[in-house]
């Protein structure tokens, strides 16, 4: 396993997975049965009672997505959805606090235009998976979560979110000095509408649970022990529909929104190393780090 993991990561990287589909061959019936997968960054237990697997990000501090975090999450996503067992992912925090700090900000600073062109493709693919996945897709939101993070929630089907106002949620690119890319934009605004995208995206607004249950940007909350019992229980109200028409569904649904990534992938690379690599925009990175480590002093 740690081999297939070790071959897995290397050819995702070098962007040869889709292309000869060499984890499609050797990673198939992995999880057929009750099946547990540890990776440095996450876990997967899956139950082949109830084709349920619960997917739990566990990388101190914040869960930043990193380029190995993306890697490792990308290819336990496809895994399991290589397995026919399996019908179902509920996504969560193993950390007490946070479910996902977004993008690891540390991987858009000071490195070469070669890395941040394969840190955005990492990015992208790890969206485009986790957004035309065939199984039901569930965030057990038991923590804070804002840009990428939020990102993450927004692509699944449901969003239950734990009932406590220290946690917030939503996309707040505009804090850091930059711009959510047109697919994080399009994500949010087919999940609360045009208007409140607007404002949302304008102010890098983070939500309270309660506001963002207002808006639609959740779909439920729950108090923090129960959120992940809650996704259980909606996870099976989903599963009770027949996989071959709720799937058809979600792929009409989301194609339009699909296909617009995949037409401009390589320029959307383009425009985000051209971005990052601003000296203007490295510098308000460099700022912004700088004061999530003073917030602690
Ligand atoms: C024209 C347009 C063309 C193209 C598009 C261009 C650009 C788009 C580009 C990028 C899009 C980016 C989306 C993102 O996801 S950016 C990331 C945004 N994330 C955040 O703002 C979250 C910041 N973090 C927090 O708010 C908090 O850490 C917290 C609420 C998540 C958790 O709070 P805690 O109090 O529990 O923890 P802290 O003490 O704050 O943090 C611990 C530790 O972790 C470091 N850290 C936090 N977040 C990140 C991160 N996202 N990346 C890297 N590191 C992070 C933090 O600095 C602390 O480090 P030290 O222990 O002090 O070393």
């Amino acid at each position: 396993m740690a081999a297939l993991l070790k071959r897995s990561a290397s050819l995702l990287r070098a962007g040869a997975l889709q292309k000869h589909g060499v984890l499609t061959k050797q990673a198939l019936c992995l999880f057929s049965t009750n099946m547990r997968m540890f990776t440095n960054k996450i876990s997967v237990e899956m139950d082949g009672t109830t084709g349920v697997a619960v997917l739990t990000m566990k990388s101190p501090p914040v869960n930043s997505l990193s380029l190995d975090f993306l890697t490792e999450f990308t290819i336990s996503l496809e895994k399991l959805e290589m397995d026919k067992a399996c019908r179902g992912v509920i996504l969560t925090s193993a950390l007490p606090r946070v479910f996902s700090a977004g993008l690891d900000i540390t991987e858009m600073c000071g490195k070469s235009a070669e890395h941040y062109a394969a840190f955005w493709r990492a990015v992208q693919e790890f969206w485009l998976k986790l957004y035309t996945s065939n199984m039901v897709t569930v965030a057990a939101i038991n923590g804070s979560c804002p840009a990428g993070g939020c990102l993450m929630a927004l692509v699944c089907d449901y969003r239950v979110m734990a009932d406590d106002p220290k946690f917030s949620i939503g996309l707040n690119e505009t804090k850091l000095g930059i711009v959510a890319p047109f697919w994080f934009k399009d994500t949010m605004t087919n999940t609360i509408g045009n208007r409140e995208t607007e404002k949302a995206l304008q102010l890098g607004y983070m939500y309270s649970p309660a506001d963002a249950l207002k808006v639609g940007l959740v779909d439920q909350l729950a108090s923090a022990d129960k959120v992940e019992t809650v996704a259980s229980t909606v996870m099976s109200e989903w599963l009770a529909i027949p996989d071959h028409a709720r799937h058809l569904t979600k792929s009409m649904m989301r194609k339009p929104t699909r296909d617009r990534l995949v037409t401009h992938r390589d320029a959307d690379i383009t425009s985000f190393v051209n971005f990052v690599t601003k000296d203007s925009i490295q510098k308000s990175l460099q700022m912004y780090l700088e004061s999530l480590k003073q917030r602690k002093r």
